[in-house]
């Protein structure tokens, strides 16, 4: 789990699983989680069909190192145990539960996660599953979800059911999301795994999208599920960090390095104290800055 929380997700891709051509390409855009969509944007009548196509997909396309997510159909759908049994069987990373309400429901996902891997000999644990959280009722039991599995890796919050649930429906400033947005963030906190903001479906809104990634950035969410790959780099230009950013975090990883050696795990910095989470932000600071190609492995500047 360890290597598994530091990994970034700023950018989870919604890919419809009917769909040949997008299946086929998700791996070009550089999303740090594909997501292979089986519930609402595929058709009834094309369930069956989409469950193939990205299961075939999954044997034969690379997809570039992106982590490989499926948002498979409701636990209370008929499709949800072929989708499970098929996507496991497949060796995908993380299974995605739509409209999770209840610790129980990511707890019957894992039973029913674990017997497929058994079924289809894969290594017992090797899949991760996270949930969505798209209801009141799924807020108020945020907390217990985000801590229900060793398994889970992130909680996301899915604003089109919720606000719908809710009564209501999406405003620029986004104060009907505010509550929910705090209960998932703190639930996945507190549990130590990612959290997701919600899809942003204007496309043609690029103000309203950097106005909400910028302001969900600053909450602390890790990334926000998206629906087009034109969204991509417009978030990762809002993790991306500043060149004063990179460089203070450079100086508090050699400064703690420094005061290790000599035994403290305390410095000051330019009058400023220097801790583990000084520690952890700056470390932070740097693996955003190595995805945006900013500096190499060791933290050392790439030039343009
Ligand atoms: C409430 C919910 O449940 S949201 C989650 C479910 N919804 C979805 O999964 C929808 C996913 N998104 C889409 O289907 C599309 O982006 C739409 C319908 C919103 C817009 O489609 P378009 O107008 O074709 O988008 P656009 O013109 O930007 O597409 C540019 C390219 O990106 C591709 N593309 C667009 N969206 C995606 C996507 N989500 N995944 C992969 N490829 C995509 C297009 O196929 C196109 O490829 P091409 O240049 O090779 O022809
Ligand atoms: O997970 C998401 O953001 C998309 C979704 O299903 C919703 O908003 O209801
Ligand atoms: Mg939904």
């Amino acid at each position: 789990m360890a290597e598994n929380s530091e990994r970034l997700r700023r950018t989870m891709m919604f890919v419809p699983g009917n769909n040949p051509a997008m299946v086929k390409d998700a791996g070009i855009y550089g999303a740090d989680s594909i997501m292979f969509d089986l519930e609402d944007s595929v058709s009834l009548a094309e369930k069956d069909a989409a469950r193939v196509l990205v299961y075939e997909s999954l044997q034969t396309q690379d997809y570039e190192g992106a982590e490989l997510v499926v948002r498979v159909n409701g636990i209370d759908t008929p499709y949800y145990h072929n989708d499970v049994r098929a996507m496991v069987k497949a060796g995908i990373e993380v299974v995605r539960l739509p409209k999770v309400e209840s610790a129980k429901m990511i707890q019957d996902l894992v039973k029913d996660v674990e017997a497929a891997e058994k079924e289809f000999g894969r290594e017992v644990g090797s899949t991760h599953v996270m949930a969505a959280i798209e209801s009141a009722k799924g807020v108020l039991n945020a907390p217990a979800i985000a801590a229900s599995s060793d398994r889970m890796i992130g909680l996301a919050l899915s604003a089109e059911d919720y606000t719908t649930d809710m009564k209501t429906h999406r405003y620029p400033d986004g104060a009907e999301l505010e509550f929910a947005r705090n209960m998932v963030l703190h639930s996945a906190r507190a549990a130590g795994i990612a959290a997701f903001d919600t899809v942003f479906t204007n496309m043609d809104d690029t103000d309203g999208f950097y106005r909400e990634t910028r302001y969900i950035h600053q909450l602390g969410f890790d990334g926000k599920s998206l629906v087009n790959p034109r969204q991509i780099k417009m978030v990762n230009s809002v993790y991306e960090p500043t060149a004063k950013e990179i460089a203070n975090a450079r100086n508090v990883i050699n400064a703690i390095k420094e005061a290790k050696l000599k035994g403290s795990g305390v410095i000051s910095m330019n009058g400023q104290m220097v801790d583990r989470p000084v520690v952890m932000r700056a470390q932070r600071v740097m693996r955003l800055a190595q995805a945006s190609h900013l500096v190499d492995e060791e933290g050392n500047d790439i030039e343009e």
